[in-house]
C-alpha cells in the first residue's frame, strides 16, 4: 500500500471516528431531553389529579403553563409511577428499612422525596444519570422552597464538581451507565454495602442502550449486589406496528431507541436477566398491571378525572409496556 493510500486510509477514518463521537453526543443529549419530556408529563398529570406530588414542580423547567395532553398518556404514568412506588414500598418493608435503593437513570425523579415524605425508612437512596442531568436537578433541589428539598437528607449535602451530591441517605451521582468502570468507582463513593438488600430501579432507561450495554450493566450489578432485586420499566411487543411508529415519531426528534430489540417479548426479557445472573425474573404488560396489579378503586378513580369512556386506545398503549421484576438471589 503506498504513503498516500495509508494517509488517506487515516483521514477518512478519523473523519467517520469524528462523526460517530458528535453523533454519539448528540444521541445522549437527545437521551438526556427525555427526562425533561418525563418530567413534564408527570407534573401535568399530577396537576390534573391522577397522584400527589408535591415535590415534582420544582423540576419543572420553563413555562409551567398546562399543555394539553392525551388522557392515556397521564393514565399511562401514573401506570407507571404507582407500580414503581408499590414495588420499592413492599421492598422497603420486607427489609424493614434495612435496604439500598439505586434508581439508574433516574432523570428528575421525586421518588426518594415521596417515601421520605411519607415517613419512609431506608439506608440509602441512590440515583444516577448523565453528569448533564444531575447537575442540573442538584441546581433544582439546593434552590430555596417548601419544603426545603434538603430537609429530607440525613446530612449537610456536599457538592463535588456540580455533578454529584452526597448527603448520607441519598447521594445523586453523575455518570454513563455504559462506561462501568466509572459506575462503580461512583457508586463505592456513595458508601454503598454490597451484602445489604438493594434495588435498581430502571424506569424508561434500558431502552436508550445497546443490548449488549444493557447486559454487561446488569450483570455488573448482579454481580456487585450479592441480594439485588431489580425493576425495569420500558416498552414491549416491540416488533409490531404500534412501536414502528413511535420509533419513527422519536427519530424525527433524534431519539434512538438502541435497546428496542430486548424489548420484543417476555421471553426476551427473562433471557437477557437470566444470562445476567438473575435466577427469578418475572414480566407484567402494563395491563395486567393496570387492571390486576395496581389498587383498583385508584384504578376507577384514575379513569374517571378524564372522563375516558373509550378505552381502546389505553388498552394499546399500556400492552406495549412492561415492567420486569428480577432477584439474584
Ligand atoms: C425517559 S428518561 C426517564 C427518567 C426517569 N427514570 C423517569 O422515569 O422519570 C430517561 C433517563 O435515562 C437517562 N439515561 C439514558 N441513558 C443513560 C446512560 N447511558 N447513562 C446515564 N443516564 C442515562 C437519561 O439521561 C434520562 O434522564
Amino acid at each position: 500500500m503506498d504513503v498516500e493510500a495509508v494517509s488517506s486510509d487515516k483521514l477518512v477514518a478519523e473523519a467517520f471516528s469524528s462523526r460517530r463521537r458528535s453523533n454519539s453526543v448528540s444521541d445522549d443529549y437527545s437521551t438526556q431531553r427525555t427526562n425533561d419530556d418525563a418530567t413534564q408529563c408527570k407534573y401535568f398529570a399530577v396537576q390534573k389529579g391522577y397522584w400527589k406530588d408535591e415535590f415534582i414542580g420544582r423540576f419543572v423547567s420553563g413555562a409551567n403553563e398546562e399543555t394539553s395532553r392525551f388522557p392515556e398518556i397521564s393514565l399511562g404514568y401514573w401506570c407507571r409511577t404507582k407500580i414503581v412506588e408499590q414495588h420499592v414500598k413492599q421492598f422497603i418493608n420486607k427489609f424493614s428499612g434495612k435496604v439500598q435503593i439505586i434508581s439508574l437513570g433516574s432523570g428528575f425523579d421525586t421518588l426518594f422525596w415521596r417515601l421520605s415524605a411519607e415517613n419512609l425508612k431506608f439506608l440509602k437512596f441512590v440515583e444516577v444519570d448523565f453528569a448533564s442531568v444531575t447537575s442540573r436537578k442538584i441546581r433544582n433541589i439546593m434552590k430555596p422552597g417548601t419544603p426545603e428539598m434538603t430537609s429530607f437528607f440525613s446530612e449537610k449535602p456536599s457538592i463535588i464538581h456540580h455533578t454529584d451530591l452526597h448527603s448520607g441517605n441519598y447521594h445523586l451521582i453523575g455518570a454513563d451507565l455504559r462506561q462501568l468502570g466509572e459506575l462503580n468507582t461512583k457508586l463505592d463513593a456513595a458508601d454503598l454495602d454490597n451484602s445489604i438488600p438493594t434495588i435498581c430501579i430502571a424506569e424508561c432507561v434500558l431502552v436508550y442502550m445497546s443490548g449488549s450495554h444493557s447486559s454487561a450493566l446488569l450483570e455488573a450489578l448482579c454481580s456487585r449486589f450479592k441480594k439485588l432485586s431489580f425493576l425495569n420499566y420500558e416498552q414491549f411487543r416491540s416488533s409490531d406496528e404500534f412501536t414502528k411508529v413511535m420509533e419513527a415519531n422519536l427519530g424525527n426528534r433524534g431519539i434512538q431507541l438502541h435497546g428496542l430489540s430486548m424489548c420484543e417479548s417476555a421471553d426476551k426479557q427473562k433471557e437477557r436477566f437470566n444470562m445476567a445472573g438473575f435466577s427469578s425474573v418475572e414480566v407484567h404488560d402494563m395491563n395486567e398491571v393496570f387492571n390486576r396489579i395496581l389498587d383498583p378503586a385508584d384504578a376507577t378513580r384514575v379513569k374517571k378525572i378524564e372522563m375516558l369512556d373509550e378505552l381502546e386506545l389505553l388498552w394499546q398503549l399500556l400492552a406495549h409496556y412492561c415492567v420486569v421484576y428480577a432477584e439474584n438471589h
